[in-house]
């Protein structure tokens, strides 16, 4: 292949020793390296020794998880990939047409079609545009959509945003694919191949279409002239930062791990600051100093959060057909308490089916279907999309069938056309007027508002259309109002500024079915304690009878220009205490799941068109069913499984499930530590020896981690999956430090027990060996009254892990870590201690179940 694949260079999945190097980033891992380079410093080769492996065992494990990981993400996405629109030959002498092709297949030369929610493929130097315009915010941060538009010179950037087509244009429409100048290819000629290097202005050329942008409003024609890391966006030295959210993932595991990173660097000086106060001990204590912080740590959490992440997203795509594309969204599904959803496509099926067409006294009219579906046809023809959007297409087919002539009923010589955008809620097309030379009539349609403020009417008769249009709506229809208006033909672009004064001709009503799975889907929302709201561009009524018919209480239904107004304040409490949110923009989809994230809510939003972009990037996890347009599915977090709304709550479910197996990980870890650091620095202050060597402490540390690689492969219980799980640093540490001083306190009891039992408190290598038994034990102990969930091989994982720490020090390892074998009378003495801590810890775990403690 000449040019070859079409793939951003960043997209191909790294090897397996970029993604180890990669993990050496970590920040565990970096303040560990720091821990081994001060030890190797002070000549504490053993303790140097230990970190180091523990090092690059975690960092081993976590890039064969993550390597695993990123493949199955990568096939995953595979499956979601977006294809481009191309006009090619067959061969040589063919006609071009329109087809599909994998994006990574696009060449330069070839010609691409560009609809509403088209993620640009390449970079594209645009042949024809109606009233385009692209979302750029991934090359230029600016998040408002741009005009583009063609010009002949491509330095003339003055040219206005026209949404334009010349007459010849319209009449050739139909001629247009064999007319078109390609074969696989249009021939590129050295100004496009000549791309200016360089300067981000590029990206303010009206002409070029950038790959990593897509489209949010109307349609256009280019040919590409650079593909893969040709392309302006792979070749960008300086990019904005993706304004990626903090997401739920971010705020509780990376919460967590920043908070014990900074214990973990107090540590190190507190311990030899204490010893030097109090034991006059100088720099010889560095080694347990940094052992103690090496303690601390939850090397596996890395590793565990990967690979429950990953097993858990590809038992879903395997099961039920849902696709993770970030892992950690998994995790934030699992925190979720609040989902929006759009409700056209995803609440109903989006193929509505025309019901009546009503002038605006309400009486049957058909020239107003006629009118409606003269502006579809001509909206659709001039703007060149590669097919109609739901409501035309219903509009065209009723048409078809309604008039004899079928669609020739709707032939015209038409001029220019407007297309549908979703701020603006209309489209208009324009035709040469009939036996008026010199005249134009503008076709405008669009949701009944926006057309009747651009109507002349009086105050009673805008007044009964709209009380008409509520009717309508209030039994479930959809409502387009049609208008028209003649002008006399001046040369100069059609703007929106044109569809002022037009005269009503009457309404339209569809009825669009709902989906058929929506209503169990929501029913299992609701049961898991997610609360449902309906964000909607749609009417008021319609969407609250779709939300009845779905067995959804709407309440009262606020409208999106009820609450421009409001702060943000204000508009985060209407939208905690209200269900339905209809004629919204996407803007404001935007900003009520912005504002309810502010107040705390973990939100996910579910749409699937180009209207639901901006809130689907503000939204803690983006979710789209698989028919949503590319750039919805490029956006979202997790594309669910065909037609079938109840996979959301599966996904929930696999969400819960992974986010409690990291949950119960972090307790019992985290507990277990804090309370072996508790208690190795009280009795490091008490003992006139080390209570633990650091070689010790590491390889306790090493057997510990072993045992918590089964937390990945646990089962949660059902009582988990009840409710949204959302790790709080602040709940978790909480509870950690509670179930620490615990484990600490059992700690300090077989201290006792051993200063009593090893009489000699010089024997040094017994106490060492008394203690690491009992750390273990503990810990195996905490591992199965802890956990949250079943399966796992846990028990028997604990089981090996009590029973090494049993048998350690008496093997041929247990002297060569400074371990001897311990008075016989030790035994019952500890057996004593660890059955009054499982008492404490069983009491303690009941009590944090009681309180929904993580
Ligand atoms: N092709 C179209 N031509 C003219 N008007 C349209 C067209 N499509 C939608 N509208 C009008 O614009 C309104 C807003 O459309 P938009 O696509 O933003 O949302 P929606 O499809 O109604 O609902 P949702 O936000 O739930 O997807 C519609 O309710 C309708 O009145």
């Amino acid at each position: 292949m000449r040019y070859g694949e079409n793939v951003l260079p960043a997209r191909r999945v790294p090897s397996l020793p970029i993604v180890f190097l990669r993990s050496l980033r970590d920040p565990f891992t970096a303040v560990l390296a720091a821990l081994a380079l001060v030890s190797t410093l002070v000549a504490a080769w053993a303790t140097a020794s230990v970190i180091a492996v523990l090092v690059v065992v975690s960092c081993a494990l976590r890039a064969a998880g993550e390597h695993r990981a990123d493949r199955s993400a990568a096939g995953l996405r595979e499956l979601v990939a977006s294809t481009a629109t191309v006009l090619r030959r067959a061969t040589a002498e063919a006609a071009p047409a329109s087809r599909e092709i994998p994006v990574g297949e696009v060449v330069p030369g070839d010609v691409v079609r560009l609809a509403p929610g088209d993620l640009v493929p390449a970079d594209l130097r645009l042949l024809r545009a109606t009233g385009l315009t692209m979302h750029q915010a991934a090359l230029t941060g600016e998040s408002a959509p741009v005009a583009k538009y063609p010009v002949d010179e491509p330095s003339a950037r003055s040219a206005p945003p026209v949404a334009r087509a010349s007459p010849a244009e319209a009449r050739a429409y139909d001629r247009g694919a064999q007319e078109c100048p390609v074969e696989s290819a249009y021939a590129l000629d050295d100004q496009d191949l000549d791309r200016p290097e360089g300067c981000d202005q590029d990206f303010d050329r009206p002409e070029v279409c950038f790959q990593g942008s897509s489209v949010a409003s109307g349609s256009g024609t280019g040919v590409v002239i650079a593909t893969g890391a040709d392309t302006r966006f792979a070749r960008a030295d300086r990019l904005p930062e993706h304004d990626r959210r903090t997401t739920a993932f971010d705020r509780s595991v990376h919460g967590v791990s920043w908070i014990l990173i900074r214990f973990m660097l107090l540590t190190p000086p507190l311990v030899l600051m204490a010893n030097a106060a109090l034991r006059g001990r100088g720099l010889e204590t560095l080694p347990f100093a940094v052992a103690v912080a090496v303690g601390l740590t939850p090397e596996m959490l890395p590793v565990i959060v990967t690979t429950t992440l990953a097993r858990g997203a590809s038992a879903l795509a395997r099961e039920r057909r849902v696709i993770v594309k970030r892992l950690p969204a998994l995790h934030d599904l699992g925190a979720v308490d609040v989902v929006c959803l759009d409700k056209t496509g995803t609440l109903t099926q989006d193929r509505p089916v025309l019901d009546r067409a009503l002038d605006a006294s309400g009486t049957p009219d058909d020239s107003v279907l006629h009118w409606a579906a003269v502006n579809s046809l001509w909206t659709v023809r001039l703007a060149e999309l590669p097919s109609a959007d739901a409501l035309d297409e219903a509009l065209l087919d009723a048409a078809e069938e309604r008039f004899a002539e079928g669609l020739d009923a709707l032939e015209y010589d038409a001029v220019a056309a407007l297309p549908f955008d979703p701020v603006r809620r209309l489209s208009t097309a324009v035709l040469a007027t009939p036996h008026r030379l010199g005249h134009h009539t503008l076709v405008v349609k669009g949701a009944v508002e926006d057309v009747l403020e651009r109507c002349l009417l009086t105050d009673d008769e805008r007044a009964r259309t709209t009380e008409l249009a509520d009717r309508l709506a209030a039994d479930g229809l959809r409502v387009l109002a049609v208008a028209l208006a003649e002008r006399p033909a001046t040369g100069r672009p059609f703007t929106a500024q044109d569809e002022r004064g037009l005269t009503l001709k009457g309404l339209v009503a569809l009825r669009d079915a709902t989906a058929d799975t929506a209503a169990a889907a929501l029913a299992a929302l609701a049961d898991r304690g997610i609360e449902v709201k309906v964000l909607t561009g749609d009417h008021p009524g319609t969407a609250a009878r779709a939300c009845r018919d779905l067995g959804l209480a709407p309440g009262h239904v606020v409208t999106a220009a009820s609450f421009d107004a409001l702060d943000d304040t204000e508009l985060a409490e209407l939208a905690d205490s209200s269900t339905v949110f209809a004629r919204c923009s996407p803007a404001h989809k935007a900003r009520l799941v912005r504002v309810l994230r502010e107040r705390g809510h973990v939100t996910g939003f579910v749409g699937d068109g180009v209207n639901d972009l901006p809130a689907l990037r503000a939204s803690d996890v983006a979710i789209c069913p698989p028919e949503a347009v590319d750039v919805a599915r490029e956006t979202a977090d997790v594309v669910l499984a065909a037609r079938d709304l109840t996979s959301l709550d599966h996904a929930v479910v696999a969400g819960r499930a992974s986010a409690a197996g990291i949950a119960g990980y972090l307790r019992i870890t985290l507990s277990s530590n804090l309370g072996n650091v508790i208690a190795m620095l009280t009795a490091g202050l008490l003992l006139p020896f080390l209570p633990m060597l650091p070689s010790q402490v590491l390889v306790q540390n090493l057997c510990f981690d072993a045992a918590q690689l089964a937390f990945a492969y646990e089962r949660p219980r059902a009582a988990a999956l009840r409710l949204p799980l959302a790790l709080r640093p602040r709940e978790v540490l909480a509870s950690v430090t509670g179930f620490g001083v615990l484990n600490a306190a059992a700690d300090l009891a077989t201290f006792a027990v051993l200063v009593w039992a090893v009489s000699d408190t010089r024997a040094q290598p017994a106490f060492h060996a008394g203690w690491f038994t009992e750390n273990l034990l503990t810990q195996a102990l905490v591992m199965v009254l802890l956990r949250t969930g079943r399966g796992g091989g846990i028990p028997t994982t604990a089981g090996v892990l009590a029973l090494t720490g049993l048998l350690l020090p008496l093997t041929p390892l247990g002297p060569l870590i400074g371990m001897a074998a311990l008075p016989l009378a030790y035994y019952p003495l500890l057996a004593l201690v660890l059955a009054l801590y499982a008492a404490a810890l069983r009491r303690g775990a009941r009590l944090a179940r009681r309180t929904g403690t993580p």
